[in-house]
């Protein structure tokens, strides 16, 4: 342990020593102010590491030696090599287990060889007609309020989102859309804005004191209604598989024949996992509300951010629309001919570069790891991959790195492209990328031909007013990602 902490003060010394003029040290009592301050330290931190050479910051928080990296080679290396992550997110595991995203790297070893086969083409096509009914109520829902004054995007994103998320991993409908008291609809939202206050006040985290107080209770009982929500759909399919004889079922997998039957996310981790001696109805549950989690808020909060940059930058947005009348007319299908919009691709990209759903991740470090620069990461410390501020590091996005102009996208370097993260990167990287753009795309294309968003009255936004952001497990708007909507 001595031998380790001296390497690890000689590691800090290292990265500190190049940038010796403001200590990032100080800053590490961030942490315990609101959830704007969070993101205001992660921008500090990287804006750091973009004057030190290895592309790093380091503080302490309490023992924990924390390095902050900002470099994308750096991040590539340490993402490629380590997959532990870091005990601060123990706390997810209340609801989630030891479901994928955060369950330690040898149950996750042996989950991910289940889950990626589940993301295989062949049974996300179906998944993109899920998208398209829910993007049906969407615009329904966003045609009532055109023209009522400030209006925030989030709900109706966030609906559409979780309607979308369920739909893919259940083949059924919560209807969050239609019904926002749904229970399952209100726990779920519920459950995660309590999460996200808690997240951001260390004094909560022991489990022992949380659960005492009234949030505390609160989070127990709606873990219980999603819990009890999902366990019945689970022992419902494992009924209904077990009585179409799952042998014939996995038989046909085995033939690699051509099955029209839309499959649900869970049909396929029963399946993959082994059908009745795979998963337990303990792991199911685990898997299928990391489904529901990761797809949610990560695809709401980009579709909620891209409307409010392009509700600020209307030259941007004409140029969309130009592009979806050239590209679309009058065809009712935008889903056809998603692959042609290549501005609005552009559009989403440049959206995650500045605004990252998930603007850090964290690994735990548990060998000493050699960088190209020639520095050694030392086995004890922890990381914080800053992808805000990789996205945002001059060296790699030049001198309007802070800027929203979609057009790099359209001539991005291969070096821009490995500085770009906001699935993650390496063996623990988001599985559902390409049905995540799928969707955001689809939705913006079916929003924005239909109408014009114009700024919220209540913030300013443009090259020299970033968006104000807040840190809640996933990015958030403090103006409540607010715009007015007129119709086309
Ligand atoms: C804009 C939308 C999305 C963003 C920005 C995003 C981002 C991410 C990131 C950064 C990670 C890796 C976290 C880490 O390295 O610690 C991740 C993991 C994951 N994502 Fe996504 N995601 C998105 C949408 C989706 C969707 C739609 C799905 C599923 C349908 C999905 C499924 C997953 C899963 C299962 C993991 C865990 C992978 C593992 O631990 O092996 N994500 N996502």
């Amino acid at each position: 342990v001595k031998i380790r902490s001296k390497k690890l003060i000689e590691l800090h010394r290292q990265i500190k020593v190049n940038f010796p003029y403001v200590p990032v040290i100080g800053h590490a009592y961030k942490f315990i102010g609101t959830n704007e301050d969070r993101m205001l330290m992660f921008d500090e931190l990287g804006r750091q590491a973009h004057c030190n050479p290895y592309g790093l910051a380091s503080f302490w928080l309490a023992h924990y030696l924390c390095v902050s990296i900002s470099d994308p080679v750096c991040a590539s290396a340490v993402l490629k090599t380590f997959s532990d992550k870091w005990p601060v997110t123990l706390s997810m595991r209340h609801l989630l287990g030891n479901g994928s995203v955060f369950a330690e790297a040898e149950i996750w070893r042996l989950r991910r060889k289940i889950l990626i086969p589940v993301f295989n083409s062949k049974y996300c096509d179906n998944f993109v007609k899920v998208f398209e009914r829910n993007n049906e109520v969407l615009i329904e829902k966003l045609a009532a309020v055109v023209g009522q004054g400030d209006i925030s995007m989030w709900p109706f994103f966030s609906s559409y989102t979780l309607d979308s998320a369920f739909g893919m991993t259940f083949g059924e409908n919560v209807n969050a859309q239609k019904d926002p008291n749904h229970p399952f609809a209100k726990a779920f939202q519920d459950y995660f804005r309590n999460m996200a206050v808690r997240v951001c006040q260390p004094w909560l985290f022991s489990a022992a004191l949380y659960e005492l107080l009234p949030a505390g209770r609160r989070q127990e009982r709606n873990r219980r209604v999603l819990w009890d929500y999902l366990d019945d759909i689970i022992t419902k399919k494992k009924r209904k598989i077990s009585a179409e004889k799952l042998e014939n079922e996995l038989e046909h997998h085995r033939q690699n024949t051509v099955n029209n039957n839309f499959k649900s996310f869970l049909d396929l981790l029963i399946e993959f996992s082994g059908g009745e001696d795979g998963y337990t109805d303990t792991e199911l549950r685990e898997e299928t509300i990391v489904l529901i989690l990761a797809a949610t808020d990560t695809s709401a909060t980009t579709l909620s951010i891209a409307a409010v940059l392009l509700a600020n930058h209307p030259r941007v947005q004409d140029k969309v629309y130009e592009e979806l009348q050239e590209v679309l007319g009058d065809s009712e299908r935008c889903l056809d001919n998603l692959a042609k919009l290549k501005y609005l691709d552009a559009v989403v990209k440049e959206t995650l570069r500045l605004y990252p759903p998930a603007p850090v991740t964290v690994r735990r470090c548990d060998k000493d790891l050699e960088l190209p620069s020639g520095l050694v990461l030392n086995n004890g410390c922890y990381f914080l991959l800053n992808f805000w501020s990789i996205h945002r590091n001059p060296h790699c996005w030049g001198a309007d790195a802070d800027e929203f102009r979609p057009e790099r996208f359209l001539s991005v370097t291969p070096q821009q492209l490995s500085a770009f993260m906001p699935f993650g990167h390496g063996p623990r990287s988001c599985t559902g990328f390409s049905l995540a753009l799928t969707s955001i795309k689809l939705s913006l294309a079916e929003t924005l031909r239909r109408f014009r968003v114009a700024p919220g009255a209540g913030y300013a936004c443009g090259a020299r007013a970033p968006l104000r952001v807040t840190f809640d497990i996933m990015l958030k708007h403090v103006h409540n990602f607010e715009v007015q909507l007129e119709r086309r």
